[in-house]
């Protein structure tokens, strides 16, 4: 639909946004997008530095409110009940946001608390990501690598349908690239969702492409501006 370029689907719709406007300070970042995802879908967004694909994640988990257009999920407005919408993302933004005192599994604990989430797979979640050496490692200790490891086996250590990422492949060697390829297709393949920002191609499967940048806010007109005309 719209010009999300969807691969084609007969599967339900689960999660779409209409007509989204942002607004960041005064400036207007982005307007009229609309997007559809069914289970197992992926959705990347492009586009260059500073056309809105952060801020485009932050309203799609609730962080920032859409200045136009509608968010849903099931057919129900997320703006309806963002705790619930909040609950059943994982959202990982550009910053780690580690407690550099706890050791990695605490802050997987620590992080899946918050969430009101179990971190019960945190084990398994830090194996995959290499890091089961390290799981008792202060994470002030760690590289930044390491720490960008950890920040995704967030992601794994308790389940959500639905993932927003921010670049998430940067800083990852790539190995570590590899697998966070493997984790969001299994994710996919298990029925979930991811929404993620890049300017380093990920190998993923049939993925629906949206730039940002297609949707800016409409230029003010002569009609929408007083000023328009005047002589000085
Ligand atoms: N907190 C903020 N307050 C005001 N403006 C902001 C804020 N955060 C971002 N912006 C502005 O919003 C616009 C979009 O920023 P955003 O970070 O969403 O872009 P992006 O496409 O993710 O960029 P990049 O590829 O560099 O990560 C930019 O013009 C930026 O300056």
């Amino acid at each position: 639909m719209a010009r999300s370029h969807p691969s084609p689907s007969a599967a339900p719709v689960r999660f779409a946004g209409r007509d989204l406007g942002c607004v960041r300070g005064d400036r207007a970042i982005f307007a009229g997008l609309d997007f559809d995802l069914v289970a197992g879908g992926a959705l990347v967004l492009s586009g260059p530095n500073g056309s809105g694909k952060s801020s485009l994640l932050r309203v799609l988990a609730s962080l920032l409110p859409p200045a136009a257009g509608r968010l849903s999920w099931d057919g129900a407005d997320v703006a309806e009940d963002p705790e619930a919408h909040r609950a059943r993302l994982h959202y990982q933004g550009h910053h780690e946001a580690l407690k550099p005192e706890l050791t990695a599994v605490e802050n997987l604990s620590f992080w899946a608390g918050l969430e009101g989430k179990l971190a019960d797979a945190a084990p398994h979640a830090l194996e995959r990501f290499g890091l089961g050496d390290l799981a008792d490692q202060p994470v002030r200790l760690l590289s930044a690598g390491q720490r960008r490891r950890l920040s995704l086996s967030r992601i794994l250590a308790s389940p959500a349908p639905l993932w927003l990422l921010d670049e998430p492949s940067v800083g990852l060697d790539a190995r570590s690239v590899r697998t966070l390829e493997a984790e969001i297709e299994a994710h996919r393949a298990a029925g979930g969702m991811v929404v993620l920002a890049t300017h380093q191609p990920l190998a993923l499967s049939a993925v629906q492409e949206l730039t940002v940048a297609d949707f800016p806010p409409a230029p003010v007109t002569a009609d929408d501006d007083p000023w328009a005309g005047a002589l000085w």
